[in-house]
């Protein structure tokens, strides 16, 4: 059985949000798993019932082989969570959060194993109230760690942290990975998501719009990719001409580079035929779809690069840091709040 296995999930809130619309999909052991979608896509929510903080509406969630709509504590001491917007405890030091995690957790974890792993061992025994943004997060991805889970779910992992530590995460991830823990990696940082993950999926309104690895996602938007051509010199009305063929999407004229988005690959040859009977063609660019170009395609929303600092709503309904189940408020499900704390991240 897969770790984790989603059955058309539905998760409606009173006033009739439908934030959960006919999810399906299952991971597989060991697979890094990216998860997706512009903010309000339903990413946050199907987390919180995936961890057993809010109930699904119509549909069945099994994790490491629990219905989450059972008798969920257990289980949860087997997964690791690293929310977005979680909190952690000014005055106790980096080794005291991890010690409280362990005795939640029945683990068996030495703090400072785990200290040196994500990289603050050096300030073990300084209060969390003093660290720095990218010390918090190291913190709190360790406080997932503990108890060797089976299945990592880790909302936002690389908030705060600096290219380095950025790419430990990464190693760290790929590690765990490869000895079997699955984890599921939710993002709004597309380059990490492509670089970490084997597949991902790709939320909107709701419902799931695209599931697969990057690269079958691109294959299959390649044949409805953007062509630039780059113009010796631009005919009169070719921007109208162009608009007016058969699956053509967009036309833009910039100087003399035309961009034209089109559905399917002989559009693309028709626009080059097209234009090369009136005007002088110097240069054909068609690039491989990027990470921002899928996401916005699928999503139809239009991403900013994954790096301009914009404000995201918080995630992870517990704040529960580390997955133990011990003492994360839960998100409600009355709809009436989930319990999410908001912070500022590095988002599309
Ligand atoms: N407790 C709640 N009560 C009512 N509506 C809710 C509740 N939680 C979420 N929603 C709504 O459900 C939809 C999906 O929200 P969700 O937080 O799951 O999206 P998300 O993809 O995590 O977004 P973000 O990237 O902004 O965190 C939104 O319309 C949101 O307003």
């Amino acid at each position: 059985m897969s770790p984790l296995e989603v059955n058309s999930l539905r998760k409606e809130f009173a006033g009739g949000v439908l934030a959960v619309d006919d999810l399906s999909f299952s991971v597989d052991e060991g697979e890094i798993f990216g998860f997706l979608g512009p903010n309000g896509a339903g990413k946050s929510t199907t987390i919180n019932i995936l961890l057993g903080y809010v109930a699904p509406t119509a549909g069945r969630a099994t994790v490491l082989g629990q219905d989450v709509s059972g008798e969920f504590a257990p289980t949860r001491k087997r997964i690791g969570v690293l929310p977005d917007g979680y909190s952690l405890y000014d005055r106790l030091t980096a080794r005291e959060h991890l010690e409280w995690v362990i005795r939640t957790k029945d683990a068996a974890d030495d703090p400072h194993t785990i200290l040196e792993r994500v990289g603050i061992a050096d300030a073990a025994d300084r209060r969390a109230g003093g660290f720095s943004k990218g010390m918090c997060q190291r913190l709190a991805f360790g406080m997932a760690l503990v108890g060797d889970p089976d299945l990592l779910v880790l909302d936002e992992p690389s908030s705060g942290l600096d290219p380095t530590g950025v790419q430990e995460l990464r190693a760290i991830i790929q590690e765990l990975a490869a000895d079997g823990t699955t984890v599921f990696f939710s993002s709004h940082v597309l380059s990490e998501v492509e670089a970490v993950c084997d597949r991902v999926a790709i939320m909107s309104g709701g419902r799931l719009v695209a599931l697969d690895n990057i690269e079958a996602l691109r294959d299959d938007l390649e044949q409805s990719s953007q062509i630039r051509l780059v113009l010796e010199s631009v005919p009169e009305s070719i921007t109208a001409d162009l608009a007016q063929r058969p699956a053509i999407e967009t036309v833009a004229l910039e100087g003399s580079e035309l961009r034209v988005d089109c559905h399917d690959a002989a559009a693309k040859v028709d626009v080059v035929r097209h234009v090369d009977e009136r005007a002088s063609v110097a240069d054909i660019i068609s690039e491989p779809a990027s990470m921002e170009e899928l996401f916005n395609r699928y999503t139809g929303d239009v991403p900013d690069g994954g790096g301009s600092g914009d404000v995201g709503s918080g995630s992870g309904g517990s704040g529960d840091v580390g997955g133990s189940g011990g003492g994360g408020s839960g998100a409600t499900d009355d709809g009436t709040g989930d319990g999410r704390q908001s912070s500022t991240e590095v988002s599309v």
